[in-house]
C-alpha cells in the first residue's frame, strides 16, 4: 500500500509465525528496487489487546522508526476495508496509540483518512540538542539555517526555495547523518507558497528521497505555524500529491488528512 506514493510492503502478522525473522535484513532485501520488490520500507501489522492493531515500521535500510504517517493511514484503510476496525480505530505505534478516522469511502473502501498524529515536540534534547532554529555548520565553511521538530521521529526542516535534485541529493544524506543528530534525522526542504500553503521535498532517514513523508508534513506544518509563517489548516504539496495538515498551537495535536491506496495483496514464503 502507499500514501501519496510513499510505499510500504505490509505483513499481516496477526498469526503466530514459526520462525524468528530478521526484519531489518528482510526489509533491506525486499526494498531493493532492482533485486527486490522495491519499497520505502516494510510495515508489520500485529495485534495487542485493547487496540485494533499494532504497527512497526522498518525503513528500506533496515533501520526501525518510531512512526510513519503515510503508513498509519494505509493501515487504517487496510483494517476498515476488511471490516477489522472498531467504530473508533486505535492503532498502537512507536509514538503511542493513535486514532485514525476514515472520512471518505468509495464502494465500501476507505479513500481518505484523517489521523491525529500526536503532539509535535520542539524539545531540543530529543533532537540532538538542536533548538528551534539554528545555523547548522556543515563541513568546514558552510552553514545552513535549520529548524528541528519531533513527531515521535526526528525531522530537520530547511525553509526557503524548494531544493532541486542536485541540492536534495547532495545535502540530504549529509544532513541525515549530521553528527548533531545521534539517531540520524529525516530532512525536508520546505517552501512557503501561501498563507495556508507549503511545498515540500523529502530526504528520509533510512530511505532517501521519497514522494511523501507524513510525519515530515506534520512536523514542518507545526514548525511553520509556530514560526508564524503559515496559518492552519495548511495544504501541503509533496512530490506524490497533496495532503492537508492542521495544528492549532502548543498543547494540541497535529491532524493529517490524506489518501491511502492498496496496490496488491499476496502471500510471502517465509524464509
Ligand atoms: N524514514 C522515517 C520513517 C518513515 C516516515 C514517513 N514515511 C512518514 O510517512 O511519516 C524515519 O526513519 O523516521
Amino acid at each position: 500500500m502507499h500514501g501519496l506514493g510513499n510505499d510500504y510492503l505490509y505483513f499481516d502478522l496477526r498469526e503466530p509465525i514459526a520462525t524468528a525473522v530478521d526484519w531489518a535484513a528482510l526489509s533491506r532485501q525486499i526494498c531493493d528496487r532492482h533485486f527486490g520488490v522495491g519499497a520505502d520500507g516494510i510495515i508489520l501489522i500485529g495485534e495487542m489487546p485493547g487496540v485494533d492493531a499494532t504497527m512497526r515500521i522498518f525503513n528500506a535500510d533496515g533501520s526501525e522508526s518510531e512512526m510513519c504517517g503515510n503508513g498509519l493511514r494505509a493501515l487504517a484503510k487496510w483494517l476498515y476495508d476488511r471490516g477489522l476496525a472498531g467504530s473508533k480505530q486505535v492503532i498502537a505505534t512507536g509514538a503511542g496509540n493513535l486514532e485514525p478516522e476514515v472520512v471518505e469511502t468509495q464502494a465500501g473502501r476507505a479513500t481518505l483518512i484523517r489521523v491525529n498524529m500526536g503532539h509535535p515536540s520542539f524539545d531540543a534534547a530529543n533532537l540532538g540538542g538542536s533548538p528551534l532554529i539554528e545555523d547548522l555548520l556543515i563541513g568546514e565553511d558552510y552553514s545552513l539555517v535549520c529548524s528541528a521538530v519531533s513527531m515521535g521521529n526526528p525531522h530537520l526542516v530547511v525553509f526557503g526555495p524548494l531544493w532541486d535534485d542536485d541540492r536534495l541529493y547532495r545535502l540530504g544524506p549529509v544532513l541525515e547523518r549530521h553528527p548533531r543528530f545521534p539517531d540520524r534525522i529525516n530532512v525536508h526542504t520546505v517552501e512557503i507558497t501561501g498563507k495556508n500553503q507549503l511545498a515540500m521535498r523529502h530526504w528520509e532517514r533510512g530511505a532517501g528521497p521519497t514522494l511523501a513523508c507524513g510525519t515530515g508534513v506534520a512536523g514542518a506544518t507545526a514548525l511553520a505555524v509556530r514560526l508564524d509563517r503559515v496559518t492552519s489548516p495548511v495544504t501541503v504539496e509533496v512530490p506524490g500529491g497533496q495532503i492537508m495538515a492542521e495544528w492549532n498551537g502548543p498543547g494540541t495535536p497535529v491532524y493529517l488528512t490524506g489518501p491511502a491506496e492498496e496496490v496488491f495483496e499476496g502471500f510471502f514464503p517465509w524464509p
